[in-house]
């Protein structure tokens, strides 16, 4: 077990905490539970300040809180969560804080695909979420490792978003959605089936009319890996999206608790857990209409 989360947990709960937990998390299960929950871990370089700590501390206790959130979610029987690692925007922040936490995170993610790891125990497959060619080597090269080495797990997933926007992510899927596109054209033209754009899907359109689609750019989405999220919790109080899963999001209850993401707890999910179950039918049928 990740050494973080154990102490996160203790810290709150005490020697009750596994118990009690457990409990709360039965009486959840009998009403439907999120298949995906989203995290924005704000408020990292807030708590460092509150609590007078060195810079970057404040990532490392956030690292921590992460891991215990995420035994919580999947103890729960959540089957893929999504956190928001690091922002394109991150890389404005000043070099020392930049390299500070490409360190951490080439750290942490070497650390998830240890034997004892979180990530082993709960049979989790992760992917990393974003331009990873904007990441520093050896956290892409750290990155694509755990990819392969957790690509079999099929019990449940963890999406971690690095170098990534919601803009670049849509950006992206409509540049290889146009890419797939020309290549079949061009397939077509070459095979002399006499094809063209006009009668590319068999279907004489009309100038003007369109050929990419929702689902074509959709297929594209680095977030294609998992289905749109039930929530999205944002630490803070803040109740922006800050550019995270913004194609995804229309039908996702958003929770902001007044907590700074180092503190938050099993209680906040527990909360978000409720206001989605509260919500549960309305947000269905929101969805059909
Ligand atoms: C491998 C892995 C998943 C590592 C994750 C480590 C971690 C907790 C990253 C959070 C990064 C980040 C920029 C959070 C936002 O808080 P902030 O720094 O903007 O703090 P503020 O809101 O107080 O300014």
């Amino acid at each position: 077990m990740d050494k973080g989360s154990t102490s996160h947990e203790t810290q709150r709960f005490g020697s009750f905490g596994s118990f009690f937990r457990r409990c709360i998390l039965s009486i959840l299960s009998i009403a439907p539970i999120p298949n995906h929950i989203a995290f924005i871990m704000d408020g990292n370089r807030r708590y460092c300040k509150k609590k007078n700590l060195m810079e970057g501390a404040g990532h490392r206790v956030g690292f921590s809180a992460l891991m215990a959130m995420l035994r919580y979610c999947y103890e729960l029987g959540v089957k893929c969560v999504t956190v928001y690692a690091f922002s394109i925007d991150n890389f404005k922040r000043r070099p020392e804080e930049v390299q500070s936490l490409m360190e951490l995170m080439q750290e942490k993610i070497e650390g998830l695909i240890k034997e004892e790891s979180i990530v082993n125990h709960y049979g989790i497959r992760v992917y990393f979420i974003g331009n990873l060619k904007l990441m520093s080597k050896p956290v892409r090269l750290a990155a694509e490792k755990a990819m392969v080495a957790t690509a079999s797990n099929s019990r449940a997933v963890l999406s971690i978003c690095i170098a990534y926007t919601s803009t670049d992510e849509i950006v992206h899927a409509v540049q290889e959605s146009c890419q797939e596109k020309w290549d079949e054209i061009r397939e077509l033209n070459a095979s002399g089936a006499g094809y063209g754009l006009i009668e590319l899907d068999g279907n004489r359109r009309e100038q003007g009319e369109h050929y990419i689609g929702v689902a074509d750019v959709e297929k594209h989405m680095y977030m294609a890996v998992a289905p749109d999220p039930d929530i999205i919790i944002r630490a803070s109080g803040e109740t922006r999206l800050s550019n995270f899963l913004l194609w995804q999001s229309s039908y996702c209850l958003l929770y902001s608790p007044f907590v700074l993401w180092p503190e938050i707890g099993f209680q906040h999910l527990v909360w978000a857990v409720l206001e989605f179950q509260r919500n549960y039918f309305y947000l269905k049928e929101k969805k059909k209409s």
